[in-house]
């Protein structure tokens, strides 16, 4: 068999279409050459991002019927509460409603002028949020991380623990409020931390008192990759798993809108008392009661049934391998991507696939509209233009220039898959015909949203 068939059943369907050709040249040079600018309507198959794109089951949605709307102690709060805590361990949760406003609640608390937080590689809200405290990210991921093609390097998220103890001693323990570790690795696309390096890392930071807080929005996808690529973990549910992952963590921020498979929601968890007194005593500024945290009651409840539902292996087992058919029918193609393939995306390697575009004319992001324009294929761009400029003003040219195709969960079929690889394809045949970008329109903080673009 080429591969399994999808876990599930369709029960509603939404239909899709694709422009004339003509007209999606239109609609993205409205768009500014900037797939984000794009309406939904004018898109044929949406991989723009797996972040609130999920299908939900019919469980979920019998779950919408159980909303309890109640301003304060919704019956929906204590589900999502008691699952978090089942799942991952922590003694505390406070909902947000999604998850850069965990990120927020967190950065406010910890993140002081003079802060360094450590992690492996940026992430855009994530860093924002820290350098919007006071706070400088200082990245700790291993060197492969930044290598596009090491297909031989299975944990490309893991953190060099030498360069997170050299930056303890020059700094100092006293002004790392926590190291953020991401599992998984979105930018380094989609790559996972191995639970033994979650474990040194752990012990490292313990040793200096130092809090270690997950990033865990795709810590099922991590799970997973633990299950099938380390030693001894292969007979283990994804559950037993997970409950050991975190239990190398004081803390998490979730972003629901991946791996808890809904539409909205998010949560900052913890372990410490003091974190959570001060992260109630934020949320209602931010947020809301700590009972709904942004979210409906009928949210919540979704959410908890999601959690519980990412957690069956043969829907993990059919999420991360939809990815790596895209990814392997790719590569066999000869096209450059990031390998090995991630667990939410294939990344396209645009530095390799446009070499005559120079990182300042931003490859990635034209590569994103021509994809666009071949095939009504929506993707981002996760390069130069979303590293965004440094506090002086100075581009970032990080070492990856990235087409991220990022997959929804429960949502396309292989057929589109098949789809989308041909279509890049053929995008691939005329590459040299390829002009590069400029900004027309750059906004200060995280550009990439709204930034437009014309052709050099
Ligand atoms: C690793 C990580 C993310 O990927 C993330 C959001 N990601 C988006 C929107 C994405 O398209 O990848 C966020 C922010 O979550 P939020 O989009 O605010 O629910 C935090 N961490």
């Amino acid at each position: 068999m080429k591969f399994m068939p999808e876990p599930y059943k369709v029960k509603m369907v939404e239909p899709l279409r694709i422009l004339p050709k003509e007209e999606r040249i239109e609609a993205i040079k409205k768009a500014g050459y900037n797939t984000f600018l794009l309406n939904s309507r004018d898109v044929y198959i949406d991989l723009l991002t797996d972040s609130g794109t999920n299908a939900m089951s019919d469980r979920q949605w019998a779950g919408l019927m159980m909303g309890d709307e109640a301003y304060a102690g919704s019956e929906n709060w204590f589900h999502l509460q008691s699952t978090v805590q089942e799942i991952m361990g922590f003694k505390h949760v406070v909902p947000t409603h999604q998850g850069r406003g965990a990120e927020n609640l967190l950065s406010q608390i910890l993140v002081k002028p003079g802060s360094y937080v450590p992690g492996n590689m940026y992430f855009t809200t994530t860093r924002a949020h820290q350098e919007l405290n006071g706070g400088t990210f200082v990245d700790v991921i291993n060197d492969d991380a930044h290598i596009s093609d090491n297909p031989d390097v299975l944990f490309k998220g893991n953190i060099d623990l030498k360069k997170y103890e050299d930056l303890i001693n020059k700094v100092g323990a006293e002004n790392i409020p926590y190291i953020c570790v991401g599992v998984t690795v979105n930018l380094a696309g989609g790559q996972p931390v191995s639970m033994k390096n979650l474990r040194e890392v752990y012990e490292l930071s313990k040793k200096h008192g130092i809090r270690v807080m997950f990033d865990c929005t795709r810590y099922v996808e991590n799970a997973y990759f633990i299950k099938a690529r380390e030693e001894g973990y292969k007979d283990k549910t994804i559950a037993e798993i997970v409950k050991e992952m975190f239990s190398y963590a004081d803390g998490a921020t979730m972003s629901g809108k991946k791996d808890g498979i809904v539409n909205i929601g998010g949560f900052l968890a913890m372990n410490e008392e003091e974190l959570y007194s001060k992260a109630t005593a934020l949320v209602v500024v931010y947020e809301g009661m700590p009972s709904y945290g942004g979210m409906t009651g009928r949210d919540m409840e979704a959410f908890a049934i999601g959690l519980k539902e990412a957690l069956d292996y043969n829907y993990i087992k059919h999420r991360v391998e939809q990815v790596e058919y895209l990814g392997n029918k790719l590569s066999e193609a000869g096209i450059p991507i990031v390998r090995p393939v991630g667990g939410h995306a294939v990344f396209l390697d645009a530095r390799a696939f446009l070499p005559h575009i120079p990182q300042e004319q931003y490859p990635a992001q034209v590569l994103a509209a021509e994809i666009y324009i071949e095939s009504g294929v929506r993707t981002m761009e996760r390069g130069n233009v979303s590293a965004g400029r440094t506090k002086e003003g100075k581009e970032y040219f990080p070492k990856l220039e990235l087409v991220r195709l990022t997959l929804p969960r429960r949502v396309y079929s292989y057929a589109h898959l098949d789809f989308v690889a041909e279509a890049i394809i053929r995008t691939f045949k005329r590459r040299d015909e390829i002009k590069g970008l400029k900004f027309i329109y750059e906004p200060p903080v995280l550009r990439f949203f709204t930034g437009r673009f014309e052709h050099v």
